[in-house]
Order: structure tokens, then C-alpha cells, then sequence
């Protein structure tokens, strides 16, 4: 038997259908319960026929969460019993499609509303109107799509993809207007989100002021929203100036007469020192939506994105003014993290929508991927053995740097947050300026914010694999493993190493079970990762554990070997010799 969940919206409502493929022997009736079972959850159902069928029982079901097991049983007890199925739906996306023009600088059009779909977990298709040539100086070639493509391109994804929401840019003619609203026709969708592109920023003109008509006409009469800029609000109301928030109130009232559902004048044009404040007007009351105007270049496809992320919002089941909320503060969001970012020569810079390009401008990082020979003296600091024989923990590192340890990783117990962020920032200098990977224990969420090489986790610690979504594929990712079965779940996970351990007894952890040398090897011998050994190791039995036999046993990591020390310098070096040595002999 199978029993599945699939989702579908009726009127802004998510009805839930449960599918169940049963085989039955005589007409019966079934009990559906939650379990542990709960008279709330449960639902008779009657199976009008035999055999193997599948049934579709649809809106009957709102009780029961998604992934809780489901109970299948009969009231025929000739009938064989009760089934149980965990009940995983299939995840239905949300999903956006922008009709709009592509600009080749990618800072605004099709690619701002990708990238703005993208960060904000929303699917996003494209139906290209128009090809321009576009930098940061400005349009220099516009380049429309035939009409009849446009349509082509409408029909292949409305017609396929369960579309939630459209949002309109660019639309070069007005031929390809009346087509837009066509395909709307054929196939409806639960929002239309009209940014009525016109003219740039920049003051480049993008439509013909003959399309002025036509969306007045045909387009916002049927916009759940529409989001001009000032130079487009003015060409809507036939070129009246607006210069002041005041305007922008009464632009609103009177394009909202035209009759979109909801309007947003955009005040990002304004000029300085306005903040950046835009105008929402549902139909009777006014929001002035305020924000802090980011001093920066960067703001070339605000539009655009502010209109994607609207309709982003709408498509994940937000009202209107929450949509407008977010996406706001999503443009704010994003032009402050790219304030100072640099591309292009122009007057107006693209931003940066996933927040991510400035860790690659940053001189400091390792641009290296993972290297397994990294792993060979691999140093974890001990903030109480530092403090015990009085030193920082930023002299400790470059101590045990300079005496040949080859990966650092910064293990912090006991300091805040803010503190263990700003020691990670400082020891990432220290390990960056030799080449040597920064790996965080534990802590993801200091190694995003240090932007470290890495993060290792325990078993009790958040999953490999969880760690692997929130840092992304070029981070380095270890986990500490005791068994095969570990090992094994670590490399599924998406880890780059384990931690193999305790080997022997150890200080710095109490009650930590030790595995002995045998329990490394049968790690190491199943383990598709390579592997750093831990737990008690020292120069002096370094060579009974490096030469177990293991050719992924990569190295070891140490503690108080090197930090319990009055000199980790000498110690680091006594260590390294040992393991190089016994490195090359294995080898
Ligand atoms: N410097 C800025 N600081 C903060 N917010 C801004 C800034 N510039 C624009 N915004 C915001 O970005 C959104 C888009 O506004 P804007 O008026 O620039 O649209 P637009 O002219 O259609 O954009 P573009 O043509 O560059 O794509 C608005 O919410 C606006 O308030
Ligand atoms: C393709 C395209 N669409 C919209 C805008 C508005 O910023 C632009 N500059 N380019
Ligand atoms: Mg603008």
C-alpha cells in the first residue's frame, strides 16, 4: 500500500489530497488515523471497489502534519490488516514566472528577478520579451523577441510548470500586452504583479510610450498589483511632475483608479537626503513605507527586484502588504550588503541578491578547495590551557602555525558569541596569511559570520548534512566518528573528513569512550573519507597509530600534545617530525 500527500491552492486555501493505493479483497470500509492515534485525526472512508485501486480523498484530512505516520486499518478482520505508511508529500514549489526583458549586465530584468527568486527559496521560470545590450553606463541596443515566440514561450510553461504567480517587466509592444492577457485568460494564475518598466533609472527608455494605452487599458485592470517608479507613475497619468512624497500619495490614488487591486509608488528616485520611501495604497487606506536610503552606486535593478520578490512573497502565501514588506526590506537587505562592491564603470553598479560575492573579494580567503594533506598535524585549540600558562589564543595559533601544524581547529567552550566571532576573524587572519584552513568547532553560525574555512560537528552536534545546506559546497565539513555506521552516515551527509577517536584515553574530554587502535582501523578500513585520528596522541606513540595499516588515515589531531605546553612552538615541531616521518614510511 502507498499513501502519499499532494497539495493544491483553491481560492488562497491549501486543500491537502491523500492518495492511497490499496489492494482489497471485498468492499470495506478503512480507518485513516494519526498515530499515535487521535479521534481528531481520524477518517472513515468507504472503498467503493475491489482490487488494486487508488483513491483520492480529498480536503478530508487538514488534521494531519506532513511527514506524521498514517495508519491504514480495516473493520473487516478477514481482510489483511493494518498498514502503516509515513506520510511524505512531494514538495510542490513555489513558483514565479517573470515575463520580462533580459539585460545582459544582469543587474536588473529576467536575471535580478532569478537571483531575487533564487535567495528568497522561491522557483522562478522566464519568458524572455526582449534581448537588450545593457552595462552600467546604460542601454545601448534593445533587441524585442517576436510576438508570436513570446507566445510560444507563455505557452510552454503556464500550460506545464503550476504557475503561482506572474510578474510582468519589460514589455517592448503592445502586441505582446494583448497576448500577455490572452495567455492569462487561458490559464489563470493567483497574482499578477505589474512592474511597468518604462524608463530606467538611469533614464533610459526600455517601452514605447505608445504601450502607455495598452496598460492602462488591458494590463492594470487586471494587476493585483502595479509598482511604478516616479518616471513611470507620471507617464501613467500623462506626464504630470512628481517631485514630493505628497505626489506620490496622490499618483497612487489616482493609478489605482485605473484599476489594479493594489498600487506602490516607488520613491527610490527621489532625491537625496529623502529616505528611500515608497507609497502603498490598497484602495482606501495609504502606507508610507520607510527605509534608509544606502549610500551606494549599486542600486541598477532595484525595480525589478523590489516587483520578483513581491511576487515571490504572494507565490510562498503572504498577503499583499506582508509581500511589500518583506521585499522591501529584502532590496534594503541586499544594497547594504553590496554597498561598496565594484562592477562595472558606470554611474549605477548591480547589487548582490544572495549576499555572497563579497566573501570572494576578501584577500584573506584560502581560494582553495579542501585538501586532504591538510589534515597531517591537525592543532585544536584550548582556551583553559591558555589561559593556564598565560597566553592569547591568537599567539597560541600562530605558535602552533609556525611549528608546523597544517590545519587549525578554534574550539571555544566558555566565550559568547560575540567574542568567538571576533577570535575566529582574528585567527582566520593569522591562518590565512600561511595558507593554513580555519576550521570553527561546532558553531555554524561563527563560522558564517567569519566567513572560516569550515566547521567540525560532534554526533550530538547539528547533522553533517544540515551543516553541508547552511555553508555550501565549497566549506569544509568534519565529523567526529566512532563507528563504521558513523562513517558511513558522514559521508552520505556530505562531510570531508572524520574525526576518529578517542584512540586513547585523554584529559581533555572525560568520559569520552575510547576505541583503541583496532576501532580506528575498522573505521578507517570501511571509511570512504579520509581520516584524522584523536584521543591521547602523542610524539611518542604517533608511529603505533599512523601505521596501523590505512592509507586514508590521512593524520592526527591534537590538544594538549602542543597548547598543554609552556613552549607549543618546539612541541608543534617534535609532533610534525613525528608524523612526517611516520607519513613517509606509509606512503
Ligand atoms: N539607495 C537606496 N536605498 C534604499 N532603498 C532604495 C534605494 N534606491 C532604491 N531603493 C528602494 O528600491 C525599490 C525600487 O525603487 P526604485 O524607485 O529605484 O525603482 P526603479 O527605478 O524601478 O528601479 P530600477 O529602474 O533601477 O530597476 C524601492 O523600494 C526603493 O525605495
Ligand atoms: C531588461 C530590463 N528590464 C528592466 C529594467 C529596469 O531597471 C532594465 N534596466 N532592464
Ligand atoms: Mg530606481
Amino acid at each position: 500500500m502507498d499513501i502519499g500527500l499532494e497539495y493544491r491552492y483553491e481560492n488562497e486555501v491549501l486543500i491537502p489530497t491523500l492518495l492511497v493505493q490499496i489492494e482489497l479483497e471485498s468492499k470495506t470500509k478503512l480507518l485513516l488515523q494519526r498515530r499515535p492515534s487521535c479521534a481528531q485525526g481520524a477518517t472513515h472512508f468507504q472503498t467503493p471497489h475491489l482490487g488494486t485501486r487508488s483513491y483520492r480523498i480529498e480536503g478530508m484530512i487538514p488534521t494531519i502534519p506532513v511527514r506524521s505516520p498514517l495508519t491504514l486499518c480495516t473493520n473487516n478482520s478477514s481482510i489483511r490488516p493494518t498498514t502503516t505508511a509515513m506520510c511524505t508529500p512531494t514538495h510542490r514549489v513555489p513558483h514565479v514566472l517573470t515575463v520580462a526583458g533580459s539585460d545582459s549586465g544582469a543587474g536588473a530584468g529576467i536575471q535580478a528577478d532569478l537571483k531575487a527568486c533564487a535567495a528568497l527559496g522561491v522557483y522562478c521560470s522566464t519568458v524572455v520579451t526582449a534581448v537588450t545590450a545593457q552595462n552600467t553606463v546604460g542601454v545601448q541596443g534593445i533587441h524585442p523577441v517576436p510576438e508570436t515566440f513570446v507566445a510560444a514561450q507563455l505557452r510552454s510553461v503556464l500550460s506545464d510548470m503550476q504557475v503561482d504567480v506572474v510578474k510582468t517587466g519589460m514589455i517592448p509592444s503592445i502586441g505582446m500586452v494583448k497576448i500577455l492577457c490572452q495567455s492569462l485568460q487561458e490559464f489563470p494564475v493567483r497574482a499578477l504583479v505589474v512592474d511597468p518598466v518604462m524608463v530606467s533609472t538611469s533614464g533610459d527608455v526600455l517601452a514605447d510610450s505608445s504601450i502607455v494605452s495598452v496598460l492602462r487599458k488591458d494590463l492594470l485592470p487586471v494587476a493585483d498589483i502595479v509598482t511604478p517608479n516616479l518616471k513611470e507613475a507620471s507617464i501613467l497619468l500623462g506626464g504630470v511632475p512628481l517631485e514630493t512624497v505628497a505626489h506620490l500619495r496622490s499618483a497612487a490614488k489616482l493609478i489605482h483608479d485605473l484599476g489594479p487591486r493594489y498600487v506602490l509608488v516607488k520613491g527610490g528616485d527621489l532625491p537625496a537626503p529623502f529616505d528611500a520611501v515608497d507609497i502603498f495604497f490598497d484602495g482606501q487606506e495609504y502606507h508610507e513605507l520607510l527605509g534608509p536610503r544606502v549610500e551606494t552606486r549599486n542600486t541598477h535593478g532595484t525595480g525589478c527586484t523590489l516587483a520578483s520578490s513581491i511576487a515571490a512573497g504572494l507565490a510562498k502565501g503572504l498577503s499583499m502588504f506582508e509581500a511589500v514588506q518583506v521585499a522591501k526590506r529584502f532590496v534594503e537587505s541586499a544594497l547594504h550588503y553590496s554597498k561598496n562592491i565594484s562592477i562595472g564603470r558606470g554611474v549605477q553598479g548591480p547589487f548582490d541578491h544572495l549576499l555572497k560575492l563579497k566573501q570572494n573579494t576578501n584577500s584573506f580567503s584560502l581560494r582553495r578547495g579542501f585538501d586532504k594533506s591538510d589534515l597531517l598535524l591537525y592543532a585544536i585549540t584550548d582556551s583553559r590551557m591558555n589561559k593556564k600558562w598565560g597566553r592569547s589564543m591568537v599567539e597560541a595559533v600562530k605558535a602552533s602555525i609556525k611549528g608546523g601544524a597544517t590545519i587549525i581547529q578554534l574550539r571555544e567552550k566558555e566565550v559568547e558569541t560575540g567574542e568567538f566571532v571576533e577570535l575566529a576573524l582574528a585567527c582566520k587572519e593569522i591562518c590565512h596569511s600561511k595558507g593554513v584552513p580555519l576550521i570553527i568547532n561546532d558553531r555554524v553560525d561563527v563560522a558564517l559570520a567569519s566567513n572560516a574555512d569550515g566547521v567540525h560537528v560532534g554526533q550530538s552536534d547539528m547533522q553533517a548534512r544540515t551543516v553541508r545546506a547552511l555553508l555550501g559546497p565549497d566549506k569544509i565539513i568534519g565529523v567526529s566518528c566512532k563507528t563504521e555506521e558513523q562513517a558511513l552516515q558522514a559521508w552520505n551527509d556530505g562531510a570531508d573528513y572524520i574525526g576518529c577517536g578517542g584512540v586513547f584515553p585523554t584529559s581533555t574530554k572525560e568520559n569520552n569512550r575510547t576505541i583503541g587502535l583496532d576501532g580506528l582501523k575498522a573505521v578507517c578500513l570501511t571509511s570512504k573519507l579520509p581520516v584524522v585520528a584523536i584521543g591521547g596522541i602523542s610524539a611518542d606513540n604517533v608511529p603505533s597509530v599512523m601505521e596501523i595499516g590505512a592509507a586514508n588515515l590521512r593524520g592526527i589531531a591534537v590538544v594538549s600534545a602542543l597548547f598543554d605546553h609552556d613552549c607549543i612552538f618546539s612541541e608543534t615541531m617534535k609532533m610534525y617530525s613525528a608524523v612526517t616521518h611516520c607519513r613517509s614510511r606509509t606512503k
